[in-house]
């Protein structure tokens, strides 16, 4: 299995090509088009939403409803196109100089994209822009639905923004107050304080980040392998999580706590039980051990830095003048940890199922679907 996607964030559409999904497996465009919805959602975004509806065109590889083995090709088109369409076309006419940037931006690809492809500002941000993560939450939602075939099942939720921490809870109560939640907490005094710290920060030009909780359920053991570095569960994970822009670190299970505790409060006692085969006594692990789905679910988290376009700008130099100025600002998020957590929940779904495919070649979805029950009812039967 394997993915691409092209497009910059005012150009025409975002465009993904995927490889080696399964034949006869179910695509729905509803549910590729509800990810996309909630991604465009939350407390914070900026004007641009406003502007987009996103809505995927699956161009190929689907009939019918059905995958039929060949790639699947997708589109989403930028609404904003119709007023960057002279700057941004292929054509040699473009308007080049009226949306020049020339006071790269602290946080963001500008400086050193400019200066790494002796290119101008603009030809760097538009593609190092989020506008991409539309693409990846799609491609994600086709991986997401081979999951939920399979009886796994992906749910996350926000633990902190702006240093608004939120009492977590784990019952169905819990979990339906983070799906009605906008910010995609389920601690009610928690959103309310994040509400007011959104409120103070775009009084003040200033932006937030936050933290945020990836599970994935019902794995079985055996995902991934310890084999080579390269196909470590975990490292995939960590990998596809940090390539989303403005995610600064990653940590499974207990994190970084780990480093503070007695190996005999960090690492997870085995158990069995006929009929159910091993598990563990705890999950402080995350559900990965050794490159490997250990059978407990998958628990990630992970930091996303704030905006780093700010309405009071910081200091940058001019790149002709080389003068210290104020860098550029158009319209931005304050905020966008709720979308974050939608995009890392697909670029999880997309790992899983590759590890998935990657255990168990299969050219049709019947042909995984009966190795996957084997191995699982195996597991069982130990
Ligand atoms: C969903 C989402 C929306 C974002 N929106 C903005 C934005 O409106 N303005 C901005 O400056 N950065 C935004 N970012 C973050 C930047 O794209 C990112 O910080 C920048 O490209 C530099 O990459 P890095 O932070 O991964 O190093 C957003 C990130 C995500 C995940
Ligand atoms: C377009 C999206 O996010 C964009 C990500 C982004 C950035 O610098 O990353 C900057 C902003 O773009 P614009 O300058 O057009 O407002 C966000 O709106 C999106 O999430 O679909």
């Amino acid at each position: 299995m394997r993915f691409l996607t092209a497009g910059e964030s005012h150009g025409q559409k975002l465009v993904g090509i995927i490889e080696g999904l399964p034949s006869g497996m179910k695509i729905s465009k509803d549910q590729v088009d509800k990810a996309l919805r909630k991604r465009q959602k939350g407390p914070g975004r900026g004007g641009r939403m406003a502007i987009e509806q996103d809505e995927v065109l699956l161009v190929s590889g689907v009939r019918g409803g059905l995958s039929t083995g060949a790639p699947i090709a997708l589109e989403i088109p930028n609404r904003d196109w119709e007023n960057w369409e002279k700057i941004m076309t292929w054509r040699e006419d473009a308007d080049l100089e009226s949306r020049k940037v020339l006071t790269p931006r602290p946080g963001h690809a500008d400086l050193t994209g400019a200066l790494k492809y002796r290119t101008e500002v603009r030809n760097i941000l538009e593609r190092a822009s989020a506008r991409e993560t539309a693409m990846r939450v799609a491609i994600g939602s086709v991986a997401r639905q081979v999951l939920t075939a399979l009886g796994i099942e992906i749910r996350g939720h926000v633990l902190a923004v702006g240093g608004v921490h939120a009492e977590r809870a784990d019952n169905e109560e819990y979990w339906q107050r983070v799906e009605q939640s906008e910010w995609s907490v389920g601690d009610p005094i928690a959103e309310q304080q994040m509400g007011e710290r959104l409120i103070l920060a775009r009084e003040q030009g200033e932006s937030l980040g936050g933290i945020l909780e990836v599970q994935v359920h019902h794995v079985p053991a055996g995902l991934g392998s310890h084999v080579q570095w390269d196909r470590k569960l975990d490292g995939k994970l960590a990998q596809a999580v940090l390539s989303v822009q403005a995610i600064k670190g990653v940590s499974f299970g207990l994190g970084f706590e780990a480093g503070d505790r007695m190996g005999s409060k960090v690492h997870d006692p085995i158990c069995y039980e006929k009929g159910q085969g091993f598990s563990r006594v705890s999950n402080h692990a995350g559900g990965i051990e050794g490159g490997m789905s250990n059978g407990e679910p998958i628990i990630l988290q992970a930091v996303m830095k704030p905006i780093p376009t700010l309405y009071q700008p910081l200091d940058t130099v001019h790149l002709e003048t080389k003068a210290v100025v104020k860098a550029s600002v158009e319209r931005s998020d304050i905020c966008a940890v709720p979308a974050a957590l939608v995009v890392l929940e697909h670029v999880a779904a997309w790992v899983i199922v590759e590890a998935v495919l990657e255990k168990f070649p299969a050219d049709t979805f019947i042909e995984l679907q009966t190795a996957w029950k084997d191995y699982r009812d195996n597991l069982l039967n130990q």
